[in-house]
């Protein structure tokens, strides 16, 4: 892995240059004070920077070294300088450090800390077996063995049970952000970016991965279901997933998706998951 301080990363990667100071007119003038805790803070001095390894919707994320030791992935909110970075997006990056930083399960990615200047990054334990997506993919055309789709399945109902027990809905669940360990014996949920904490009847529809909704989400009905519904539909749908190798038929309409789904299963295991993530997430 070719890892540099993030000072010596420019000009290799360009988003340094407007970080560290020399374009002005990138300011989205919008005032935000972050009200997050100093002991969360990182001293960006002490990372370094290396390959790209991920990217989001406003986000890149590398893989680096902190204090020249730890394995972590660095998720650098974008435009890469703070002051550029709109006040939706600030406010979104700070509830994640919040919510990530209240959460340690096994089955969660860790939280390192985060840096609010220049850039708004966030560190996390490197998990270095790529998404579950990748994973199965790779495993084409067979589907992932059955003590591995339980293994992983468990872990991904291990860790909404937690989220769960402390009042915190993912609202993203899908194979693009459930990370497989190194040894490829574990899975870890990763990108609390769309997360909430409860709050008694409040709840937007409309956040997810449109092909990992529940249909009643992309259908947008008002107060049409809790939030635990969509969980579970994500949860489903990600087994689905993992017990075929295949990807949900998302461009049908929903009626048909879930037609293929029901028809598609692959017998016990898909019956079973479902049977599982049903009394598990009921
Ligand atoms: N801790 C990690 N270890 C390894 N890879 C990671 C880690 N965190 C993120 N990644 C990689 O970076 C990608 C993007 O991360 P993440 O989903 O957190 O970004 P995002 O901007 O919130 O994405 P989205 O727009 O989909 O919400 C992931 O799909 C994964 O490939």
């Amino acid at each position: 892995m070719a890892i540099a301080p993030t000072m010596m990363l420019y000009p290799n990667y360009p988003f340094f240059m407007s970080a560290f100071g020399s374009d002005d007119n990138d300011e989205s003038g919008d005032q935000f004070d972050f009200n997050i805790s100093r002991e969360l803070l990182l001293n960006p001095k002490n990372i370094m920077l290396g390959e790209m390894i991920g990217e989001g919707s406003n986000s890149i994320v590398y893989q680096g070294l902190f204090k020249g030791a730890i394995a972590v992935a660095v998720k650098i909110v974008q435009p890469s300088k703070t002051s550029a970075v709109s006040i939706q997006h600030k406010q979104q990056f700070q509830k994640e450090v919040l919510l990530l930083s209240s959460m340690r399960h096994l089955n969660i990615v860790r939280f390192l800390g985060a840096v609010i200047e220049p850039q708004l990054m966030i560190v996390t334990e490197l998990v270095e077996g790529g998404t579950l997506q990748r994973f199965m993919l790779n495993s084409r055309p067979s589907p992932l063995d059955l003590k591995t789709s339980l293994t992983f399945a468990l872990d991904i109902s291990r860790a909404m049970e937690y989220l769960h027990s402390k009042g915190i809905i993912h609202r993203d669940l899908n194979p693009r952000n459930v990370l497989v360990t190194g040894d490829m014996q574990r899975v870890m949920l990763a990108d609390f970016g769309l997360a909430r904490e409860k709050t008694v009847g409040g709840m937007t529809c409309e956040a997810g991965t449109y092909r990992w909704m529940a249909p009643e989400a992309v259908i947008g009905r008002e107060n049409c279901f809790a939030e635990r519904k969509k969980k579970k539909n994500s949860f489903v749908l990600s087994i689905y997933s993992l017990s075929l190798s295949r990807q949900f038929p998302g461009d049908l309409p929903i009626s048909y998706q879930l037609r293929h789904v029901y028809l598609q299963r692959k017998g016990a295991i898909f019956l079973f998951l479902c049977f599982a993530s049903n009394s598990l997430l009921c």
